[in-house]
């Protein structure tokens, strides 16, 4: 039977207008495992405040950050796509690769289809999260369910959980950083920033903020730093709730004070550039950095479609396929 590798990641907007922000706001933040408050108390803020303010503000973050060929997660995606499948095909396996977003087009949907088509019986999952989350890796289970609902066959399926201490994953974040500070040379603190999630959601058991951590040591540990060299935040809070702390934009404003002057910045959780890196890591907080008395401060690019990630997502692929 013949088995393919359906990639997954969040999704983006079509185009940076407030019109298709707001579409894709509307689909990700109706996801009951992103917002888990009660849609009668939800709704009304999502539909009458939400939706119309942030809309237009965070379309014009898009535009600042949007390349011709459209948008960076986009475009990103479907390089890993397309190199992941070279790479299996140089190995001699012949495994169609789809691409399926949580929310916008393509979507999973739309990916499963092309599989279908392709004669595929067996598929591998791979949720582009190295850390699970429920507000993404268990989202992008509840789609999968759904979408078999309509099945009478279901093909036999494997689900990649996590990565987040996958020794590929790990020497390529290493790997990454050494490069980068052949190129820049090297800060006096490498800052390792996570997409956050409510402290809530931790506190009812998701594993997301420790696996975080446990990524930050091991790839502090495989670089040789001491312990006061790096660490790790959490950025991209939205709402009133505490979210996961230390955040990221605080910690920018209060390491000049501690001394610290020149920072490296790298954002493990995200395996593909997108608004939340190019725009908030490497310019809102490089501001608050530099605005705040820092010298010198680099952001460091998501594994996107590098060698060594790349071999990454074979290594994944291929341990399930054994
Ligand atoms: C509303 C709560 C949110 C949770 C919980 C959340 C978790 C979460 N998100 C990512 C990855 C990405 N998020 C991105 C954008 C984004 N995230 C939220 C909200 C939550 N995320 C919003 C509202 C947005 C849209 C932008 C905005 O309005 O501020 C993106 C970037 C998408 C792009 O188009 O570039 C990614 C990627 C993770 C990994 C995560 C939990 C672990
Ligand atoms: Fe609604
Ligand atoms: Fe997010």
């Amino acid at each position: 039977m013949k088995t393919g590798v359906l990639l997954v990641n969040l999704g983006t907007p079509t185009a940076p207008t407030a019109k298709a922000v707001k579409s894709f706001l509307s689909q990700f933040l109706h996801d009951h495992r992103v917002v888990d408050v009660p849609r009668m108390l939800w709704c009304p803020l999502l539909h009458g405040v939400i939706l119309p303010f942030r809309s237009p503000k965070v379309a014009r973050l898009y535009q600042s950050v949007w390349w011709p060929e459209g948008s960076p997660l986009m475009v990103i995606s479907r390089r890993q796509q397309a190199a992941l499948s070279e790479a299996l095909d140089r190995a001699g396996i012949r495994m169609p690769v789809a691409l399926g977003m949580s929310y916008g087009e393509p979507s999973m949907a739309t990916a499963w289809e092309e599989l279908k088509a392709a004669g595929v019986g067996r598929v591998i999952i791979l949720p582009l999260y190295p850390q699970y989350s429920v507000s993404t890796t268990a989202s992008v289970f509840d789609s999968w369910a759904r979408l078999m609902k309509k099945e009478r066959l279901v093909p036999a399926f494997r689900f990649i959980h996590d990565y987040h201490d996958h020794s590929g994953y790990i020497q390529a974040l290493a790997d990454s950083v050494r490069a980068h500070w052949e190129l820049h040379g090297r800060g006096e603190l490498l800052l390792l920033s996570y997409h956050g999630i409510p402290q809530r959601y931790q506190d009812e058991g998701d594993p997301y903020g420790l696996q975080c951590h446990r990524t930050s040591e091991l790839v502090a540990a495989q670089l040789g730093l001491e312990r006061h060299q790096w660490r790790t935040t959490f950025q991209s809070r939205f709402g009133r709730e505490p979210w996961l702390q230390p955040y990221t934009d605080g910690t920018m404003q209060a390491l000049p004070g501690e001394g610290i002057k020149r920072l490296d910045v790298i954002c493990p959780a995200f395996s593909a550039d997108c608004l939340e890196t190019l725009e908030e890591i490497a310019e809102q907080n490089r501001s608050l950095f530099l605005a705040a008395g820092g010298e010198s401060y680099h952001y460091i690019a998501a594994l996107n479609d590098s060698p060594g990630h790349i071999q990454l997502l074979m290594d994944l692929v291929c341990r399930e396929l054994a």
